[in-house]
């Protein structure tokens, strides 16, 4: 068994103690163009994106070792796998969001794709991060609803989200993501949001149609510890940019509010 950290876990912790909120970008294996990817990640760089996150529902192109690679390569940003199934685990990685989906109801994702996983985890270095993943209904079927075959929580119902990521956390969840799926309609709402934030200690990310610096300022100001945002960077570059600011004008004021 090799040795473990807990460094990304234990970041994300301190973070949220002092109110600190972070920026991860979602890197989607098969829309990768190796020839232009140093040059963005240079940009990750310079706008400080706090984590990488690497995955997809159905990946096609498998070609994570050269994605973490080129990560590691080129810039010192945490690449953690944000795994569709079990054949997502890429051991270069420096960690791997453990999703159990906990709003769906198929139990091959909320524990059957982990045993399957368990011996190839355990053999790795990857840090683990056990995180209860929820999925919320966004206007239109998302691929991620649709691969997983689950029926995500409704969008107006506060208190599903809530009990939901409550018992998560009783469970022993590290982490709570709250997801409207990648290149959702509507991202999720600050009233979801504030009830899971309300409720629950872990760190909280959200995701899913943030497209916009005021979809992420709101996010983070309903209770969001960290905002992933794929798509909308995939189609505007100068989005990267914008939601870099809106974190650090984030963290600079809550700074001047202490
Ligand atoms: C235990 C292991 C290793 C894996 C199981 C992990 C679980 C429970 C996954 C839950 C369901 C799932 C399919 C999650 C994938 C989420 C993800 C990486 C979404 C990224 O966006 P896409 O859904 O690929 O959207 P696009 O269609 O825009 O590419
Ligand atoms: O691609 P977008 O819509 O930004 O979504 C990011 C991520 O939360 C999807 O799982
Ligand atoms: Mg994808």
């Amino acid at each position: 068994m090799q040795q473990k950290n807990d460094k990304i876990a234990a970041l994300l912790q301190k973070k949220r103690t002092e109110q600190k909120k972070s920026f991860a970008v979602l890197l989607d294996p098969d829309k990768i163009d190796f020839s232009s990817f140093p040059d963005f990640l240079r940009k990750a760089t310079e706008h400080k994106v706090d984590f990488f996150f690497v995955g997809g529902s159905l990946v096609t192109h498998y070609a994570l070792d050269r994605l973490v690679a080129a990560i590691h390569q080129h810039t010192t940003i945490p690449a953690i796998l944000f795994p569709g199934n079990s054949l997502h685990i890429e051991p270069s990685a420096d960690a791997i969001l453990l999703l159990s989906l906990i709003s769906g109801r198929n139990p091959e994702l909320l524990i059957g794709q982990h045993v399957i996983a368990a011996p190839v985890l355990r053999q790795s270095r990857l840090e683990i991060l056990p995180t209860g993943y929820m999925l919320v209904e966004s206007g239109k079927l998302t691929t991620v609803s649709y691969i997983s075959n689950t029926i995500p929580m409704p969008h107006d119902k506060p208190s599903v989200a809530a009990c939901t990521a409550m018992a998560g956390e009783m469970l022993g969840l590290r982490l709570m993501y709250l997801d409207a799926g990648s290149g959702a309609q509507y991202a999720v709402p600050d009233t979801i949001i504030a009830a899971v934030r309300a409720v629950t200690q872990t760190p909280l990310i959200v995701g899913g149609g943030i497209n916009t610096g005021e979809k992420a300022y709101a996010a983070l100001e309903a209770g969001a510890d960290v905002i992933v945002v794929g798509n909308g960077i995939e189609h505007n570059p100068l989005l990267l940019p914008e939601i870099a600011q809106c974190v650090q004008s984030f963290n600079q004021n809550s700074i001047n509010t202490i």
